[in-house]
């Protein structure tokens, strides 16, 4: 397996949280938030570089959380108004092209070494995929004042990391740009540029941590 670069998003706002400030330096267990996904790919010999995206309020109480855990490979850059924004810096940072490159949400604190492995592999066969876990609820849609039951079966909840060639992701958050296009994940912005997206089965351990209840859960996940 090739080696990888990782941006990772760290620079929202965290308001569905309501902490009060960005939930990244929230304490699951012993550890921030942050330090927990960080520590996912640090560990891991087979990611090169590691981009952490974040606000310029929050730089100095990054780079005072990179000093005390001593985390080499990774470099600090400003991220956007939106999500998107944020990756896109990100991506402008990447210092070897020639890796594939996963985008990773700060918010993911449980990604697995196995499944970030496998995603790479396949990026390697494919270009372009995600990890994602089959829905487990019925989902509705409701458009127009019409209730419709869509197809359980052909559903998937994207996760991250997402990951793709270095040239291809950037291209295509260079034309979404272009076209004032914003999409929820990057996924999206590659499959509007008409390129096939391989899913990679995830884990539902990897949640992303969006409200206070997902940090209880976290927690206790821990704990466990
Ligand atoms: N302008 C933004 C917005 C989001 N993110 C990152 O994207 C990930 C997924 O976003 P989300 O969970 O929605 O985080 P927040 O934007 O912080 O939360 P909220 O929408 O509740 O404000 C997070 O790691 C977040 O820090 C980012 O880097 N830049
Ligand atoms: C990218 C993502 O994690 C896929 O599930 C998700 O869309 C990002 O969260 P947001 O709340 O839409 O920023």
């Amino acid at each position: 397996m090739t080696n990888y670069t990782v941006v990772i998003v760290a620079a929202g706002q965290g308001k569905r949280m309501n902490a009060g400030r960005n939930k990244q330096f929230l304490m699951i267990g012993e550890h921030p938030l942050i330090v927990h996904t960080l520590k996912a790919f640090t560990e891991d010999k087979k990611c090169r570089e590691i981009i952490l995206v974040t606000n310029e309020a929050d730089e100095k109480d990054m780079e005072e959380l990179i000093m005390r855990y001593h985390f080499r490979k990774v470099r600090v850059v400003y991220g956007g108004k939106e999500r998107q924004d944020s990756v896109y810096q990100g991506l402008l940072a990447v210092s070897d092209p020639s890796c594939p490159v996963l985008i990773h949400d700060g918010a993911r604190p449980f990604v697995k070494r196995k499944n970030v492995h496998e995603l790479v592999e396949k990026i390697e066969e494919s270009g372009a995929a995600l990890l994602a876990v089959p829905v487990t609820d019925t989902v509705k849609q409701m458009k127009d004042g019409k209730l419709e039951t869509l197809n359980r079966d052909y559903l998937w909840a994207a996760q991250t990391p997402q990951g793709f060639s270095y040239d291809m992701i950037r291209q295509a958050h260079e034309k979404a740009r272009e076209n004032g296009f914003y999409a929820t994940d990057d996924a999206a912005l590659a499959e509007s540029f008409g390129h096939n997206v391989s899913i990679v089965h995830g884990n539902y351990d990897n949640i992303k941590i969006t409200t206070p209840e997902d940090l209880q859960k976290a927690s206790a996940y821990v704990k466990k």
